[in-house]
């Protein structure tokens, strides 16, 4: 098998014969194959290491990339030259001879063909081209121009009903109208012309100089068609060579409500949850970016990490009550920050197809009625007949966010990048949130039932007394109180409540273990859990599980019973319907930026078959994941 092995990679005769050419003498794949008939023989005298090497140059990638290269190689010597740079002219002394000559059909054809436009036309860019006349003829410049005088560029861009995709605003000092913004992907951007800083001078011929930017904004406005700057560009023009970024965003922010935004028209609204391409991060307060699911329209504005961070805490601060353990960090946070604040533009920038410009004034910062509004309390489970959760969020509560209670103003956007499992990777953790009632057990209990080989719960701790007919790891791991707490203390508990007097809970070790045997963990947790479980070894996959509206709820849940700790189940009421509703838009809400998927449980069969196909498509199709969880991977190694 070694000998048939050696010989497969190598370029076979037939190939070589077939196209000499690109088996230049000295070409890297010529190389190549001299080095490996070289190691040829140390592989048959087994020397240390030779394998490798050899199975490495072997490569069938290898030799590809090198064929290509050397393909590439022989092209880039081959240049076209032009036969004669006068083509034209040789063309009308032809027709001039034709002219002279008697006359035939094929004559008269030629004749034809040489003064057809398009022939013309086709030889006048041959003759342009091989005499590389590229540039366009400028009158020569006279001779008593002021030394001082700036360089002027003249921009003439066709509209066609769309925005110019730039922003204007007054330097502050001189009050010349500054180009503000260019933005990515938009008509200017594309153009190439004109840049962030560029000094317009001129539009369509109408001096803007002492102008308001409200002003030039109308002459934009009426002008259909062409539009003409003449600019004095900017010395430097700003590079754009930051590497592409995707983040999650941790908030919604609609422009349109921010009165801080520069331009609301070219903002870029977005929801928790949206994963976001930033594509320009040149400005400490408002970057550029595109949603990932909209990438044919131009970028919009988003406020920069900074900006967004301090909009949320400004709302935070404004909320009734936020818990005490932030309000420090709130005020000494906000005032490291106020000279940020200070840098931003306080000239106009607008947008011309709004025709609206904003002079930014202090008092006009102040952000105010911003985005939604923060649930800040835990949830109130319904107490519904003291079914275990309740007691779990009790302690939850008393034990005061020990197991990471979500800081709403923690990050704006959170960095993601794409991960693909591969197989022999883990499987990832899958864990359904939901409202109390609305069927996470149910559904977690069918998808298991699909295939109890490959989707396991893991096995709970507990500090109460194992029962006889119960076996040590199989119902629960049944633990001294010291060993919980410990547990719990060092955050190892995803979860963990009390009740009737002991502590229950799931720990990270007891999901790893259904993981380490290859197989997909699925568990539910309370949303307040889901920072706590989101780490790099777990890789979780949320999935909210919500109710349907009011009156298919009514039609779907008809005969479902709520399970209580009761004997007797009861039946769903028109209130715990209403409640269930409530609760899914509160933790939507709250954490909706943490949700993979979501689905909608009404008709059971079609939830499950949902909840089937998202926790394949977790385990086999990139997703989008923390960029933390990957670098930690190499990391560890
Ligand atoms: N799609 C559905 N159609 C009809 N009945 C359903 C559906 N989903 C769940 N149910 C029923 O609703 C009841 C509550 O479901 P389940 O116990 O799974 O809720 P849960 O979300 O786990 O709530 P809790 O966490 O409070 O136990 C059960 O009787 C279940 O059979």
């Amino acid at each position: 098998t070694m000998q048939s092995d050696k010989g497969a990679g190598l370029p076979d005769k037939k190939d070589m014969k077939r196209s000499p050419a690109s088996y230049p003498e000295n070409g890297p794949s010529q190389i190549l194959r001299l080095v490996l008939q070289e190691l040829n023989l140390f592989y048959s005298r087994d020397v240390n290491g030779v394998c490798l090497l050899y199975d490495l140059l072997h490569s069938p990638w290898l030799q590809a990339l090198l064929k290509v290269y050397d393909c590439l190689q022989e092209f880039k010597e081959r240049k076209l030259v032009p036969a004669t740079p006068h083509a034209q002219t040789l063309s009308f002394e032809v027709v001039e001879i034709l002219h002279a000559t008697s006359s035939s059909p094929e004559i008269q054809e030629l004749k034809q063909i040489l003064q057809a436009p398009h022939f013309k036309a086709l030889l006048s860019a041959h003759d342009t081209v091989a005499q590389k006349d590229f540039e366009p003829l400028l009158p020569p410049l006279s001779d008593n121009i002021p030394e001082s005088e700036e360089a002027m560029k003249i921009i003439c861009l066709v509209k066609n009903q769309q925005p110019l995709g730039a922003t204007i605003k007054r330097h502050e000092m001189t009050g010349d109208i500054l180009v503000a913004r260019v933005i990515h992907g938009g008509l200017a951007e594309r153009s190439g012309l004109l840049y962030a800083g560029d000094k317009l001078v001129e539009v369509n011929g109408v001096s803007v100089e002492g102008l308001d930017p409200e002003q030039v904004i109308r002459i934009l406005a009426m002008s259909r068609g062409t539009v003409m700057f003449k600019v004095v560009p900017v010395s430097d023009p700003p590079v754009n060579n930051q590497k592409m970024v995707y983040v999650r965003a941790m908030t919604e922010y609609w422009p349109r409500e921010d009165p801080t935004i520069p331009c609301a028209d070219a903002g870029l609204p977005f929801q928790k949850g949206d994963i976001l391409q930033i594509v320009d991060q040149n400005d400490a307060l408002w970057w550029q970016a595109w949603k990932i699911s909209d990438l044919d329209t131009c970028a919009g504005l988003i406020p920069s990490n900074h900006l967004l961070k301090r909009k949320q805490r400004e709302f935070w601060w404004s909320q009734a009550y936020p818990p005490h353990t932030q309000l420090k960090s709130t005020i000494s946070i906000s005032m490291e920050e106020e000279d940020d604040m200070k840098i931003d533009e306080k000239c106009v920038e607008a947008d011309e197809e709004t025709f609206e410009s904003e002079e930014l004034s202090e008092d006009k910062e102040e952000f105010v009625g911003y985005g939604q509004k923060f649930f800040i309390a835990g949830f109130r489970r319904s107490m519904r007949l003291g079914r275990r959760k309740s007691h779990l969020s009790q302690l939850r509560a008393s034990v005061g966010c020990a197991s990471g209670c979500y800081n709403p103003v923690g990050a704006a956007y959170e960095e993601v990048v794409r991960y693909q499992r591969r197989p022999s990777d883990k499987h990832r953790l899958i864990v359904l949130v939901g409202p109390s009632g609305v069927g996470v057990n149910e559904l977690r209990r069918h998808l298991i039932e699909l295939n109890p080989n490959h989707f396991q719960s893991a096995v709970p701790h507990t500090t109460r007394s194992k029962k006889s007919y119960e076996l040590d790891g199989r119902e629960y791991h049944y633990v001294s109180k010291e060993t919980f707490e410990s547990l719990m203390y060092s955050h190892r508990m995803l979860e963990y409540g009390e009740y009737k007097g002991h502590l229950y809970g799931t720990s990270v070790d007891a999901v790893q273990a259904v993981l380490d045997e290859g197989k997909t963990c699925v568990m539910d947790l309370e949303p307040q859990n889901i920072q706590t479980a989101r780490t790099h070894e777990l890789k979780p996959y949320f999935i909210f599980i919500k109710p349907s509206n009011m009156s298919c709820m009514k039609q779907s849940r008809k005969n479902a019973k709520i399970i209580t700790d009761y004997f007797v189940d009861m039946k769903f009421k028109d209130e715990d319907l209403q409640e269930m509703e409530e609760l899914a838009q509160k933790m939507e809400t709250q954490f909706g930026q943490f949700f993979d998927h979501v689905i909608v449980n009404d008709n059971l069969q079609e939830a499950c078959a949902q909840l089937l196909s998202a926790v394949q498509k977790a385990q086999e199709e990139p997703q989008w994941v923390p960029a933390t969880w990957l670098s930690s991977d190499t990391e560890s190694g």
